[in-house]
């Protein structure tokens, strides 16, 4: 048997804040040594050019419009490199958490590594597609040392009330939250902004 990978805290904590209130802030959810791995792989995927302008939508229906979002992705996959098979196993063993303790019914989970240029941005927006309900919790872990609030590039998020919650994009911060009932945005920073945002997903209720 292998040892836990996330320590048990951390995934009570993350379980009992959704429960409660839909979303979690963990600002220490990462280890060091692994969100700087994850940050030099990042960084060398968008060196060698292989991080592509995100487009909005999905399938058919998708476009590339700066307005909208400025950010370069690239979809990871396990076996890429020992950071991100690390990343990838402590994420699923939140997911397995998320169906035994809140009953969720999370299939799979799906994530890229996201560069933000200085200056860039995402508007506002809810992970959950129009045509595609499948996307059911949203994640967004930060790979950036040194990260202060003069440097820009919160995510903002809305919550039910109104109100609205500024999250600095700092390495080790892991954000959690109900893809449906979120509304937030990216907002531009003077500083590169590295990150990982993935998606817990449910079988769709569609027919394929
Ligand atoms: O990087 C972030 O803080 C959020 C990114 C985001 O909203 C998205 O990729 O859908
Ligand atoms: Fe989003």
């Amino acid at each position: 048997m292998t040892d836990a990978l996330a320590p048990a805290p951390l995934i009570d904590a993350i379980l009992d804040d959704l429960a409660r209130q839909g979303w979690s802030l963990q600002t220490r959810a990462l280890p060091p040594a692994l969100s700087a791995a994850l940050a030099d792989d990042c960084r060398q995927r968008y060196a060698r050019g292989a991080m592509n302008r995100a487009a909005i939508g999905r399938g058919g229906g998708q476009q590339l419009d700066e307005r909208i979002r400025g950010d370069h992705i690239q979809w990871l996959n396990g076996g890429e490199s020992a950071a991100v098979d690390g990343y990838l196993a402590l994420l699923d063993e939140l997911r397995g958490a998320l169906n035994r303790e809140l009953f969720l019914g999370l299939e799979d989970y799906e994530c890229h590594f996201a560069l933000y240029p200085p200056g860039s941005f995402y508007r506002r927006h809810l992970d959950r597609f129009r045509d595609d309900d499948r996307r059911t919790v949203t994640t967004v872990c930060y790979l950036n040392d040194d990260w202060r609030a003069e440097h820009g590039g919160a995510l903002r998020i809305e919550l039910p009330d109104g109100s609205e919650r500024d999250v600095l994009p700092a390495a080790g911060t892991l954000v959690v939250f109900m893809s449906a009932d979120f509304p937030h945005e990216v907002l531009a920073a003077s500083r590169e902004r590295l990150s990982i945002a993935g998606w817990y997903r449910r079988r769709g209720s569609a027919p394929l």
